[in-house]
C-alpha cells in the first residue's frame, strides 16, 4: 500500500516510562518509517498515549533512546518536537471555534507585514493551497468559521494544520472517533494522502476496520509492552484483538478478513475525491451560499455567518432603530439635533470605558474595576492641572493614563500569572481603587478643572467647516482602503466581495457621515446663544474605535486575544504566551478606561467623590453585551460597546424626555440587557448545534 519512501524516520529503543509504581512503558521498541501509516493499537491503559507523549515532548522517557533520521535526539518539550517536525493532532483537536479556517491553521505562526500587521491574503492563499494539496475540497471557503464545520471537516482542518509546517511525522490520536461513515472515509483518505506525500504517520485508533483500511504497519501495545509490530500483512483483525487482550496469538494471519477492510479502501470509496456524491450533504453544511459572486450571494454568505454565531452588530442596530422609533413617537424632540448630540456626548463615557471592557470580555474575563480606574485617571488629571501643581494639560493626561495602565498591569498580573479569577481580582480593584480615588480627592469632595483644553474635551466643538473636512477625510480614507483591499484580494486570486457590495457599503458610510455632520452642525442652542459644530468627543471616540479595531483585527496580539477567549488550551498548544497577552489586554483596557475617565471629568468640569464607578462599570459591561460582545469570550468587536453605549444613552435620555422616573429607566435597561444576552446565548447555541 505504501508508495512513498520507506526509510526509517524514527526508531525508538528500550523506551521506559514510570509514574511512581505504575509502569506505563517498559522497554518499548518501535520503528516509524517515512511515507507509511503506522497504526498504534492497544487496549485501554496499554500505554499508547504515554508513548506518543514521549515522542511529542510532553513527557521525557525515563530510559531508552530516540533516533531521529539515524541520529540520537532528546525531545525535552513540545518545542523540541516541533523543531524536529513532529506534529500531534489530539483527539480534542485544539481548534478555536470562533476563528475561521485560515486563522486556525496559522494560529501561533501568523505571517505578518513589517513585524506587526497580519498578512491575511498571504495566509489565505497558503492555507487554500495546503487544503487543495490534501484534496480537502468540502469547504466552501477558507474563511468559514470553524464553528460552522462538520466533525469531518474539523478533523481535516486539524490534520491539514499539522502538516503545514514542514512536518515529517504526524501523530493522529483517534482521528475518526465520533465521526459518521462519510466523514470517516474523508479523514482516512486524508491520512493516506499524508503518507503518499512522504510523511511518517502514526495513527492511534480503537477501530480496527479503520486501521486495517489505511495502515501499512501495526504496532500492538499491551500493559506498556510492545507485543507485536510489523507490516500489515502479518496481521488480521482477530489476531490483533488476541494480541491486544492476551499479549500473544497463535493464529496465522487470515488475508481474507484483513483484505475486507483494505478492499473498501482500494475500491476507491475512501480515495474518491470528496464532494462527489457522499459529500454533497457535507458541502451543503458550509457557508451554504456558494462563493460570493453577486450581492445576493454575498448577503446569503453573511447570513450564514450570523447563523454560525457571528451575529455582529445587526441585533443592536435593529434594537437602536426600534428604541428611536418608540421615543420619537412619544416625544418629537427625541430626534432633534440638540437631543441627539447630547445623547452622543452622554454615551461617550460608556462607549470609551466599554471598549476597554470589551477587550477583557474578548479574553473570557471581566474587569469590574474599570469604572474606578477611569475615576482615578480623571482625578489625577483634575489635580495635576490645579494651580498647586500647574502641569500642562498634556502632561496631566499622560500621567492620568500612565497610572491607569499601571493599575491594569497590576490586575492583569494577578489574573494572568496567579490565575486568580478576574471577577474577584477586579472586585477587589473596584473597592480598593474607589478608596484611592476618595483619598486623592481629599476632604473637599469636589475639585473643579482649571484647564480649558481638558474642559473642552467633552464640552468643546469643532467649527462647522472643521466637521465637514474631518468627515470627508474619514470617508475618503475608508473608500481608498476598501477599494485597495478588494484590489489586493482580487490580484491574489482570493474571493472578493462584489464591487456593487463595496460601493453600497461606501455609500452607506458617506450617508452616515453626511447625516452626522448635518446633525452636529445644526444650531442646537437658544436664540441668544447659538451652538453648533461637532463635539470633540466624537473624533476622540472615533479615533479610539479605529485604533482598537486595527489592534484586535489586524495584529497578532488581537488574533491571540480572540484565540484565548475562544479556546485557551488551543492557544496554549499553539505556543501563544497566554500570560503576556492577558496582562497586556488588562493594561490596554485600563488605558482606554482612563481616556473615558478624563472625558467624564471634562463633561462635569470637575471630579468629585460622588463619581460612581461601580454603577458605571455595570453600564459599560451592559454596553458591550448589548452591542453584541459575548460574555463567554472570543466574540466581539470594539464597535459593539460604541453601539451599545448609544443604546443605553438613548434609553436614559428618552425616558428622561418622557419624564419617566429612574425606576422605569433601570427596568428598561435591564430588559434590553437581558434581550442582548439572550441573543448572545441563542446564537452561540445555534453555532454549537450546527456541528
Ligand atoms: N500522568 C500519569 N500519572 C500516572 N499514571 C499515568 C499517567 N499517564 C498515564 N498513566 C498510566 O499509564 C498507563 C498507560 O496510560 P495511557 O494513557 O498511555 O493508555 P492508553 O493506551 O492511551 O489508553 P486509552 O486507550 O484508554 O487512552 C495507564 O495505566 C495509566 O493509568
Amino acid at each position: 500500500m505504501a508508495t512513498g519512501a520507506t526509510e526509517c524516520l524514527v526508531r525508538l529503543r528500550g523506551i521506559e516510562k514510570h509514574f511512581g509504581a505504575v509502569v506505563a512503558l517498559a522497554g518499548v521498541d518501535l520503528d516509524i518509517p517515512a511515507g507509511q501509516v503506522t497504526a498504534l493499537v492497544g487496549d485501554n491503559g496499554a500505554g499508547k498515549s504515554v508513548l506518543i507523549k514521549c515522542i511529542a515532548g510532553t513527557y521525557e522517557p525515563d530510559a531508552g533512546t530516540i533516533l531521529w533520521e539515524g541520529r540520537e535526539v532528546r525531545i525535552r518539550n513540545p518545542r523540541d518536537a516541533a523543531q524536529l517536525g513532529i506534529e500531534v493532532v489530539y483527539q480534542d483537536l485544539a481548534l478555536c471555534d470562533n476563528l475561521d479556517v485560515v486563522e486556525n491553521m496559522f494560529l501561533g505562526r501568523e505571517r505578518v507585514i513589517g513585524g506587526v500587521v497580519l498578512n491575511e491574503d498571504d495566509m489565505e492563499t497558503a492555507a487554500t493551497k495546503a487544503l487543495a494539496d490534501l484534496r480537502v475540497t468540502t469547504l466552501q471557503s477558507a474563511r468559514e468559521p470553524v464553528a460552522s464545520l462538520s466533525g469531518g471537516q474539523r478533523q481535516s482542518i486539524a490534520v491539514a494544520k499539522a502538516v503545514m509546517w514542514n512536518s515529517k511525522l504526524v501523530i493522529l490520536d483517534e482521528p475518526t472517533a465520533a465521526l459518521g461513515v462519510a466523514q470517516t472515509r474523508q479523514v482516512l483518505s486524508l491520512v493516506r494522502r499524508l503518507a503518499e506525500q512522504g510523511l511518517a504517520v502514526v495513527m492511534i485508533s480503537h477501530n480496527l476496520n479503520d486501521v486495517f483500511a489505511v495502515a501499512d504497519r501495526f504496532a500492538v501495545l499491551r500493559l506498556g509492552r510492545m507485543v507485536a509490530s510489523g507490516e500489515t500483512d502479518k496481521f488480521d483483525p482477530q489476531m490483533v484483538v488476541e494480541l491486544m487482550t492476551l499479549g500473544h496469538s497463535d493464529r496465522k494471519p487470515d488475508s481474507t478478513s484483513r483484505s475486507r477492510a483494505e478492499a473498501i479502501f482500494r475500491s476507491g470509496e475512501i480515495r474518491k475525491p470528496e464532494g462527489q456524491g457522499e459529500d454533497a450533504a457535507e458541502r451543503a453544511r458550509g457557508a451554504g451560499a456558494g462563493r460570493p459572486g453577486t450581492v445576493g450571494d454575498y448577503l446569503r454568505a453573511q447570513w450564514a455567518r450570523i447563523a454560525a454565531g457571528q451575529s455582529g452588530v445587526l441585533p443592536v442596530i435593529i434594537g437602536a432603530i426600534a428604541i428611536a422609533a418608540i421615543f420619537q413617537s412619544q416625544n418629537s424632540r427625541f430626534l432633534s439635533p440638540g437631543n441627539l448630540v447630547n445623547l452622543l456626548v452622554q454615551g461617550s463615557v460608556f462607549m470609551l470605558i466599554g471598549m476597554g471592557e470589551a477587550t477583557v470580555l474578548l479574553l473570557g474575563e471581566t474587569d469590574l474595576a474599570l469604572g474606578f480606574i477611569a475615576g482615578i485617571s480623571g482625578t489625577i488629571v483634575t489635580i495635576l492641572v490645579q494651580y498647586g501643581f500647574g502641569w500642562p494639560w498634556w502632561a496631566a493626561i499622560l500621567a492620568g493614563l500612565g497610572v491607569a495602565v499601571v493599575l491594569g498591569a497590576f490586575q492583569g498580573t494577578l489574573v494572568a500569572r496567579l490565575r486568580l479569577p478576574s471577577f474577584v481580582v477586579t472586585l477587589a480593584g473596584l473597592l480598593g481603587f474607589q478608596g484611592i480615588m476618595i483619598q486623592l480627592l481629599g476632604t473637599g469632595g469636589t475639585i473643579p478643572i482649571r484647564d480649558d483644553v481638558i474642559n473642552n474635551l467633552a464640552n468643546g466643538t469643532l467649527t462647522p467647516m472643521g466637521g465637514w473636512v474631518l468627515a470627508v477625510i474619514v470617508v475618503a480614507g475608508y473608500a481608498l482602503y476598501s477599494l485597495w483591499r478588494d484590489h489586493q484580494r482580487r490580484t491574489a486570486g482570493l474571493v472578493t466581495p462584489p464591487m456593487r457590495m463595496t460601493l453600497l457599503k461606501l455609500c452607506g458610510a458617506a450617508l452616515a457621515a453626511l447625516v452626522l455632520v448635518l446633525l452636529v452642525n445644526a444650531d442646537r442652542g437658544v436664540p441668544a446663544f447659538p451652538v453648533s459644530g461637532m463635539p470633540w468627543v466624537v473624533p476622540i471616540v472615533f479615533t479610539v474605535l479605529v485604533a482598537m479595531s486595527l489592534l484586535v483585527g489586524n495584529t497578532r496580539f488581537g488574533r491571540y486575544i480572540y484565540a484565548i477567549g475562544g479556546n485557551a488550551e488551543a492557544a496554549r498548544r499553539a505556543g501563544i504566551n497566554l500570560k503576556l497577552i492577558r496582562t497586556v489586554a488588562f493594561m490596554i483596557a485600563a488605558l482606554i478606561a482612563g481616556i473615558g475617565g478624563i472625558v467624564y471629568a471634562s463633561r462635569l468640569r470637575s471630579m468629585s467623590t460622588s463619581f460612581d464607578g461601580g454603577t458605571i462599570v455595570l453600564y459599560v459591561v451592559a454596553s458591550a453585551v448589548i452591542g453584541g460582545t459575548s460574555m463567554f469570550g472570543g466574540r466581539g468587536h470594539p464597535l459593539h460597546p460604541v453601539l451599545g453605549g448609544l443604546v443605553i444613552a438613548a434609553i436614559v435620555n428618552g425616558m428622561a424626555l418622557l419624564g419617566l422616573p429612574a425606576a422605569i429607566q433601570l427596568m428598561a435597561t435591564a430588559v434590553v440587557l437581558l434581550a442582548s444576552i439572550t441573543v448572545d446565548v441563542v446564537v452561540r447555541r445555534r453555532g454549537e448545534t450546527n456541528r
